[in-house]
């Protein structure tokens, strides 16, 4: 899908809309002569070398160097020839070379191939291969009105650059070797990261920590192969006893790693779409109620009439710096009316994909007569009981009710428990962390499905290798659950699977 890393690509890498400023990205072996052209054109003396290094002249003064600092207050690296504030006698390279100091922000009127100006702006080169995407690199800071970076975008089409796909920046990055496909999978969690115990997960995992954790599996399965295949060669002999204990065992504990790594999956997914919470009970009890409180604002309707909330309604919430996704749903209702029994099967299909129930009472009521699979669902990990409307006198079978579920008695006319029930729900989203030493280890879905390959594979890998199966067979298949490893952190062969991966992240990035 995506054309050869010889195009010179760009894009627009802040978002479409009005703001103090946006920033265009572009990247490829076209960027020095565009960085030239541009700066050759920006409205000063075209000829002269130090147009580039001057502040642009229509607006008078200096933006990175303000008023005359450049030529007076430079100390020492500010001397050399490379950098972004010579004074007005130094030496200047050429701008053949060089048409801008890198990685220093340089001010220009940014005109387009017709010579018309477009805006005031600031240029970063960065060369090659000290850049993001390892390649010639201009970032172009312009005032942040949609229409201006529409016209700079065409602009730079028009100097022979084509519009960037989805991650194509952080996918020749990837191809230049700077970051594995592990690292460029955070750099998106990064972006989209919500909450406090996502972005750490993500600066972790950006910071190579899943892919150290897979290069130490590979690592220990190389030594594995490496004593089953010293003896492919020999066929007629068998490996000796200890040899047969010690890869059993090493394959054995390979496969516990596998699976620690695999449980962490849950934790990602929470991390990435937010702890799932299904609000539930009988209709009345203050399920809206509850929800408008944890949200700390009024988002669902909430009467004194049975069967108000008809269809459920679902929002995010930080909570312990971990996303939850709260859902209100309908009462469940004995003996519903039509419209109202849909949203009942609704509430009941939501049960099941809960991480948490918080099932909701009315403390001075009668304890809830419940369909069975919300009974079924009740357990104590599972499930917290929130004991509502403490303000009234308490029914005492309520009060006895579930006896093995963590209560918390609220009140959402007093905001009595409303605090502890936060802590509450945060405690619980604790427990999905699956401890892996010092590192956060959170992976995602295409990491699972690898996993869980490269698990089965081991599995089989034993039972052949038990059997006394040919040490080929044995070694073939671990050479299966080798691949499934790399596919992790990168060396991914597989094209559609990488433009696919890619096409998930933002433009520009
Ligand atoms: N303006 C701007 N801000 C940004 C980025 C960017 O590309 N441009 N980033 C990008 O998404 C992130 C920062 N990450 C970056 C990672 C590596 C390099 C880079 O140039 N690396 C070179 C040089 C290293 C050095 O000298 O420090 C390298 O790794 O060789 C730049 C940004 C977030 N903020
Ligand atoms: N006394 C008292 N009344 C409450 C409390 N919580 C909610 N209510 C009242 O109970 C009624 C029902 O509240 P809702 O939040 O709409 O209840 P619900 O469970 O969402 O009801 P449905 O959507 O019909 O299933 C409203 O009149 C609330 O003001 C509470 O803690 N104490
Ligand atoms: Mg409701």
């Amino acid at each position: 899908m995506f054309a050869s890393p010889q195009d010179t690509i760009a894009a627009l890498a802040t978002p479409v809309g009005t703001s103090a400023i946006a920033l265009l990205r572009v990247s490829g072996p076209a960027v020095g002569e565009i960085a030239r052209a541009l700066v050759s054109t920006a409205g000063n003396d075209a000829t002269s070398f130090a147009p580039v290094y001057s502040p642009a002249p229509t607006l008078g003064g200096g933006v990175e160097n303000s008023g005359n600092a450049a030529s007076s207050g430079s100390k020492g690296e500010g001397d050399v020839p490379t950098s972004a504030s010579p004074g007005k006698g130094d030496f200047l390279p050429s701008p053949a070379l060089l048409p801008l100091a890198p990685r220093v922000a340089t001010r220009a009127d940014y005109r387009a191939l017709s010579g018309e100006l477009i805006d005031d702006v600031l240029l970063t080169l960065f060369r090659a291969p000290a850049s993001y995407t390892g390649e010639d690199t201009l970032e172009i800071s312009c005032h942040g009105n949609p229409y201006i970076a529409q016209k700079i975008l065409e602009d730079l089409v028009a100097r022979g650059c084509r519009h960037a796909a989805p991650g194509e920046f952080t996918q020749r990055a990837f191809l230049a070797g700077r970051l594995d496909l592990s690292q460029a999978e955070a750099v998106m969690d990064l972006i989209h990261a919500r909450g406090e115990r996502a972005l750490a997960a993500a600066n972790q995992q950006l910071r190579g920590s899943l892919g150290r954790h897979m290069q130490g599996l590979i690592d220990r399965l190389l030594v594995i192969l490496a004593r089953i295949e010293a003896y492919i060669d020999f066929p007629e002999e068998d490996l000796p006893r200890e040899d047969q204990s010690w890869v059993g065992t090493e394959v054995d504990k390979l496969q516990v790693s596998v699976s620690k790594i695999l449980e962490t999956n849950h934790y990602g997914d929470i991390l990435r779409e937010g702890l799932r919470v299904v609000i539930l009970g009988e209709p009345n009890v203050g399920k809206s109620s509850l929800l408008n409180a944890l949200l700390g604002r009024d988002r669902a309707l909430v009467s004194e009439r049975p069967g108000t909330t008809r269809d459920y309604l679902e929002e995010m919430l930080l909570l312990g710096g971990f996303p939850f996704r709260l859902i209100d749903t309908a009462g469940l209702n004995e003996n519903p009316e039509e419209i109202e029994a849909k949203g009942i099967e609704k509430s009941l299909s939501l049960t099941e994909e809960a991480d948490l129930l918080l099932l909701v009472i009315d403390a001075s009521r009668p304890p809830p007569t419940l369909p069975k699979p919300v009974l079924a669902a009740i357990r104590p990990e599972r499930a917290l009981l929130v004991a509502n409307k403490s303000d009234l006198p308490p029914h005492p079978a309520t009060a006895a009710a579930w006896p093995e579920i963590q209560r918390v008695r609220t009140s959402m006319l007093t905001g009595e428990g409303v605090e502890a029930l936060r802590t509450a729900l945060a405690r619980h989203a604790e427990l999905f962390h699956v401890e892996q030493g010092a590192d956060v280890i959170a992976i995602n879905a295409r990491h699972a499905e690898a996993l869980a390959r490269a698990k089965t594979g081991l599995a089989r890998a034993l039972e052949q290798f038990r059997a006394q199966a040919p040490v080929e067979l044995v070694s073939s298949e671990l050479r299966g659950v080798l691949d499934a490893f790399g596919e992790i952190a990168g060396r991914v062969d597989n094209e559609r699977m990488l433009d696919q991966l890619f096409a998930s992240f933002c433009i520009g990035k």
